[in-house]
């Protein structure tokens, strides 16, 4: 049996979205409690960076975990398309009725599940998502759930 190194493969992009924060959940006055100037309904925005990460084995042949272009192919399907120049929350069907507060740890998740959409047959490749929503404030999820 041939034994293959396993190895990372990281690409990151850019998007600019609209949103704010307000959750179906609470009250109006648990909304501004908690969420103070982000619940303004002008909202606000911010310019995401996007980090996605897959691993796997370098194939032998290819020298590959997988192509590039395909990691390129599936996250402008699954973000850029999605989301850049977007109001999160009316224009992504995920979040619109704001039961799915667009934060951007559920902004993550989001990501996370378009990835494994996009990827298709490489879906068992997608590793780590990350973003960062400002230079300051790093969101990152790996797939992992709890009850
Ligand atoms: N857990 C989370 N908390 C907050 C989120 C979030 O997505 N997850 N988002 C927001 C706001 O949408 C906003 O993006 C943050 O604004 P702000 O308070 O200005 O955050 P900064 O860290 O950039 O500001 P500082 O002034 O540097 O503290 C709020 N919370
Ligand atoms: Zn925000």
């Amino acid at each position: 049996m041939i034994r293959c190194p396993v190895a990372y493969l990281s690409r990151s992009l850019s998007v600019s979205a609209a949103h704010r924060l307000c959750s179906s959940h609470l009250t109006e006055e648990e909304n501004i409690s908690l969420y103070g100037k982000c619940y303004n309904p002008n909202g606000h925005g911010h310019n995401y960076t996007v980090e996605v990460t897959v691993k796997g084995k370098v194939d032998p042949s290819t020298g590959m975990v997988m192509d590039l272009q395909e990691l390129k192919k599936a996250m402008d399907v699954a973000v850029t398309a999605q989301l850049d120049h977007k109001n999160i929350d009316l224009d992504v069907p995920y979040f619109r009725d704001q039961r799915i507060v667009s934060t951007t740890e559920n902004v993550t998740v989001f990501i996370w599940k378009e990835m494994t959409k996009s990827l298709g047959s490489n879906k068992h490749l997608l590793y780590k998502v990350v973003v960062w929503e400002t230079d300051k404030n790093k969101f990152t999820y790996k797939g992992e759930e709890e009850i």
